[in-house]
């Protein structure tokens, strides 16, 4: 048996697992306009599909994570109604689904859709609603995905109690965790600890975006005092790592690395990573994809996994996600498979449903793949 060529078809049909994606930040542009035509929001930086795709990615392509947050003022602002929620929720479950994911956890920060007066509650409750009718249709049309939810809380403001209390209330309606989001410097994942200790206490599951926007410190606050299950990014923990001589980000062997204290406590306690290439790209936390620590990390045993974050925003898809790597690092099926089982393995979800979808989904998947 020879191995299905690594082509975009192939690639799409790929099982694929997706920990990190802001809801926010993957509307479809035709959607934008419809919902901005819909609500009288007049700001939108453009008025077609194609130039307001290409605003997004440019702008988004800043240098700064600072900079590539302002782009989410326009999707935030058409996301005010129960009715915008739903149809965003159910179009990223029917887009993913089509591009080959099979387990999601999506994000998003429901104290930025109250402008219209929507409750909390109700901002969960539709796009629950919409994730729902999601699967729905993406198992009539043959591809079935199971998508679950990540209250996010922003770093820069002050309601993050109130927003773990949220997720622990929705637990077991299709909210699977809890995160913080913002711009990171000058926000360490610290200001927000009494809401990690409530999700701890409640037995409740949380990620921390750290180690993008800023380094090393973000990520040992996240680790050691928040005590959190995964990191969004992490990407920084690379400045922790002295590599041998003479190698690059593309070589497959790191054999004599050196890891610091931070770096040894990744690995050791296996703490995913939720690395999203593209993305890091545009925020500047890596110069290029050449330069993404990905391959390192990854050979040197780290708990990667590969994310979209912002699909929108970066113009991309798992798919892409995963094309980019393996032009860039070399990789095969089997390396493509154990990011995935490492996502799936990672994943909020019970054991029992995420070892199902593995040994039913993912396995037999990349086995016909494989060849
Ligand atoms: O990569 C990111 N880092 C920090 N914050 C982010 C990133 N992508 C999106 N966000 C923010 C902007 C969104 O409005 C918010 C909730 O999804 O999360
Ligand atoms: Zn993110």
């Amino acid at each position: 048996m020879t191995p299905r060529p690594l082509d975009p078809a192939n690639l799409a049909l790929a099982p694929k697992a997706l920990l990190h994606d802001h809801l926010d930040g993957g509307l479809r542009p035709a959607t934008v306009l419809e919902l901005a035509h819909d609500c009288g929001y007049t700001e939108l930086p453009a008025d077609d599909q194609v130039a307001l795709a290409t605003w997004f990615r440019d702008a988004a392509d800043s240098g700064s994570l600072e900079r590539y947050l302002e782009t989410f003022a326009h999707t935030v602002a058409v996301m005010q109604t129960a009715s915008a929620l739903e149809r965003v929720a159910r179009e990223c479950v029917e887009d993913l689904a089509a591009d080959g994911v099979v387990y999601a956890e999506v994000r998003f920060a429901p104290e930025q859709h109250l402008e219209n007066g929507l409750t909390l509650d109700e901002v969960v409750e539709s796009v629950l609603a919409g994730f729902a009718k999601g699967e729905v249709d993406a198992a009539g049309r043959g591809r079935p995905i199971v998508v679950r939810a990540l209250v996010t809380a922003m770093r820069h403001a002050a309601r993050s109690r109130e927003i773990a209390e949220l997720a622990v209330r929705f637990r077991g309606r299709g909210v699977v965790g809890f995160d913080i989001a913002g711009a990171e410097a000058g926000n360490p994942p610290t200001r927000h600890l009494d809401a990690f200790e409530y999700m701890r206490a409640s037995n409740a599951r949380f990620t921390i975006h750290a180690g993008e926007a800023f380094g090393l410190p973000s990520i040992h606050e996240a680790l050691a005092y928040c005590g959190c299950d995964r990191l969004g990014h992490g990407v920084r923990v690379i400045d922790d790592i002295t590599l041998p001589p003479g190698v690059t980000p593309a070589s497959h062997s790191f054999d004599g690395a050196v890891l610091g204290d931070i770096a040894a406590t990744v690995r050791d306690k296996r703490i995913p990573l939720e690395l999203c290439p593209s993305s890091n790209v545009q925020t500047g936390a890596v110069a290029s994809l050449a330069d993404h620590p990905f391959n390192i990390l990854a050979r040197l045993r780290f708990r990667v996994t590969v994310n979209t974050d912002n699909r929108l925003m970066s113009d991309t898809c798992m798919s892409n996600e995963f094309k980019v790597l393996v032009d860039h690092f070399g990789y095969g099926w089997t390396d493509l498979e154990r990011f995935t089982l490492n996502a799936m393995k990672s994943a909020f979800l019970h054991f029992d449903d995420r070892i199902r979808i593995i040994d039913e989904v993912i396995k037999p998947g990349y086995a016909v793949l494989i060849g």
